[in-house]
């Protein structure tokens, strides 16, 4: 009895003693973890760091944080664990070497309503978000597809140049001449040319595209739904759904009424992207059935995505040309040289534009349209340049600082379209020091597509006009500053006066 219990207290403490040494382990282990989270700055209650963010650009804010913190820092915005990367590398772990555990995007308040329950491809996950993708990639946005648009672009870029003809020597505000432009391409391209009710969609948009300007109360406070009550942010957006809703069904069953896909396709005629899409539906053929408010979501996210890049580039592009004359001279030396006294450049010409390229890849760098990219989401436990990322925290590259800092560029802040003459590096992913279009996964599919409208409109711009700013005012007193919204913008629009260049003179 007396050697039982003996031996009853020996394994006894012996447990203990095995328990205890464990939780300490244990605990070292989880502190060696809190430990290894990225730095970030200390945060006030229930608001974490959102008061950081009070009156600046949020793209500005995050890269003066970075220049403190580092460029993998942990920031908290309400509730939500937000991650910053602010360098190449720690662009490249978590868009290259990572992948696939950043492939998901965080679900936003402003998409539920408008992307038909994130039956998009921007908001959608897992297989049916692969699904969207290789559509999208390989269908809508593919290189034959785009090359498909050409005459589309080449008519409306005439149309755009015989609209500023007619403004000759008057100043034109340029953000709206290119965003009717685009919009256009893409609405003749999405719907067709024989779609009546584009003029009410094209309407419609901006109000649709300025719900993703900002980050929404509830994107911050997800558990906190009924806030949207407050603010009558949903039936704002249920408004605008219904109004756009009623648009793209009729336009999909116009086009499931004329059944005119075969005979287009015979014809060669141009195979508008409604058609793609309401023929995979009717083939049957993907594993996921694609529903019609599958097909709206996708367009939803094409007119979202598509429009505004190329105004913010065309835009930005102008006003970095006209505070450089040299690089204006060149560029404009280059295309009258290359197309000489035609009416308007046409797509064969582009290829030959070589220094327009660069001026276009110098914009990219330093004005990319989306300076965050779009957000991801950490899907398991991962380490990122020594860091551990939480799970399920947001994710946020910042191209705008990378593509701004001074360890990758040198005179990072100058605009000089020739440092890119002797260089290899390029804007299509595989270069994290300039990722205007993202990369991996997630990358723009929309790029071959938004790059040739770039190229097209400047290269007419520049070819049939000269420029000069109203009243006389001095190119170094341009306003620079942006506005961080759906795409980034100037916060004043620019206006310009043409001159009609006198060839041969
Ligand atoms: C021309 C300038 C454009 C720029 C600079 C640009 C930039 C971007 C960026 C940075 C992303 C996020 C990438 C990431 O998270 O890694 C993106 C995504 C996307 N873009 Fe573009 N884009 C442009 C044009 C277009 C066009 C013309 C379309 C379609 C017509 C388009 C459709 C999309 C779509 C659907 C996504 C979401 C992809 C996904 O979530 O998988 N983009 N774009």
């Amino acid at each position: 009895m007396e050697n039982q219990l003996s031996c009853f207290l020996l394994v006894f403490t012996s447990l203990i003693f095995i328990f205890m040494a464990l939780r300490t382990w244990m605990n070292s282990k989880s502190n060696q973890s809190a430990s290894k989270l990225p730095p970030g700055p200390p945060k006030l209650p229930l608001i974490g760091n959102l008061h950081l963010f009070v009156g600046t650009q949020p793209h500005h804010c995050l890269a003066r944080l970075a220049r403190k913190y580092g460029p993998v820092m942990l920031l908290q915005l309400g509730e939500v664990s937000t991650v910053v990367i602010s360098s190449a590398e720690g662009a490249k772990e978590v868009m290259k070497t990572h992948d696939s555990t950043f492939a998901e995007r965080p679900p936003l308040f402003a998409a539920e309503t408008i992307t038909y329950n994130f039956q998009d491809l921007v908001f959608s996950r897992g297989d049916y978000r692969r699904q969207i993708r290789k559509i999208c990639v390989m269908e809508l946005l593919s290189q034959k597809r785009v090359q498909s648009f050409r005459t589309i672009r080449e008519e409306e870029v005439s149309n755009l140049v015989e609209a500023i003809k007619l403004n000759a020597g008057l100043a034109v505000n340029l953000k709206n001449l290119v965003y009717s432009f685009s919009l256009s391409i893409l609405s003749r391209a999405a719907f067709g040319g024989r779609f009546k009710q584009q003029d009410a969609f094209k309407k419609l948009l901006p109000d649709i595209v300025e719900l993703f300007g900002g980050l929404s109360v509830v994107d911050v406070y997800p558990s906190l739904k009924f806030l949207c009550l407050i603010n009558a942010m949903r039936p704002k957006h249920k408004r605008l759904h219904r109004e756009a809703d009623e648009i793209l069904e009729s336009v999909i069953q116009e086009h499931k009424a004329t059944k005119l896909t075969a005979v287009m396709k015979q014809e060669n005629e141009v195979y508008d992207l409604v058609q793609v899409l309401v023929d995979i539906q009717d083939r049957g053929d993907v594993e996921i059935p694609l529903s019609t408010s599958g097909i709206k979501a996708i367009l939803m996210d094409l007119f979202l995505a598509g429009a505004e890049p190329t105004v913010s580039i065309v835009e930005w592009a102008m006003s970095e040309l006209l505070r450089n004359p040299q690089v204006l001279q060149r560029a404009q030396a280059e295309v009258r040289q290359v197309v000489g006294d035609r009416e308007y450049v046409n797509e064969s010409a582009i290829v030959e534009l070589k220094y327009l390229n660069l001026v276009i890849k110098e914009t990219l760098r330093l004005h990319p349209p989306a300076p965050l990219l779009l957000p991801r989401e950490c899907q398991e436990r991962c380490e990122v340049m020594g860091c551990v990322i939480p799970v399920q925290s947001r994710v946020i590259v910042n191209a705008w600082a990378i593509g701004r800092n001074h360890n990758y560029w040198t005179e990072a802040d100058t605009f000089d379209p020739d440092r890119f003459m002797e260089s290899s590096v390029g804007y299509k992913g595989t270069d994290f020091e300039l990722i205007p279009f993202g990369a991996g996964k997630r990358m723009c599919p929309g790029m071959l597509y938004g790059i040739v409208n770039v190229e097209l409109i400047l290269a007419n711009l520049l070819h049939q006009f000269d420029w000069k700013l109203p009243d006389g005012m001095d190119p170094q007193d341009l306003d620079m500053a942006e506005v961080f919204g759906a795409s980034l913008r100037r916060k004043h629009d620019l206006c310009l006066v043409p001159l009609a260049h006198q060839f041969g003179t």
